[in-house]
């Protein structure tokens, strides 16, 4: 493959990376719904250490980098916490 064509691919990855983001955040905006339905905080630090955990793990089945992925992980999961606290303010719901 020529510099060009890598590039390319790199960029359809990426692309699918953000839309994967989008995906993981329109469930945050789920789970506000349903956390305020059942009167919990939109932090879990319980959840976030397994869903950090999961992550690492399949990072080192794959032979990716896991301190990588737990960084970017970590980073998915404060975003995902912060939606959840614009989304629980008033009139804020999805
Ligand atoms: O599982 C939850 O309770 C979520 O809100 C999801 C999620 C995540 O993004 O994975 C977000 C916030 C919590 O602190 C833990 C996990």
């Amino acid at each position: 493959m020529t510099i060009d064509e890598i590039r390319e691919e790199i960029a359809t990855v990426d692309t699918e990376i953000v839309d994967l983001i989008k995906k993981r955040q329109s469930l945050a905006g789920l789970m506000a719904h349903e956390k305020v339905r059942a009167g919990r905080p939109p932090v879990d630090p319980a959840q976030r250490e397994q869903v950090i955990a999961r992550a690492v793990d399949r990072a080192v089945e794959a032979g990716v980098d896991p301190a990588g992925v737990r960084e970017i992980f970590l980073r998915l999961v404060q975003m995902s916490e912060d939606k959840q606290r614009g989304c629980m303010g008033d009139g804020n719901l999805p």
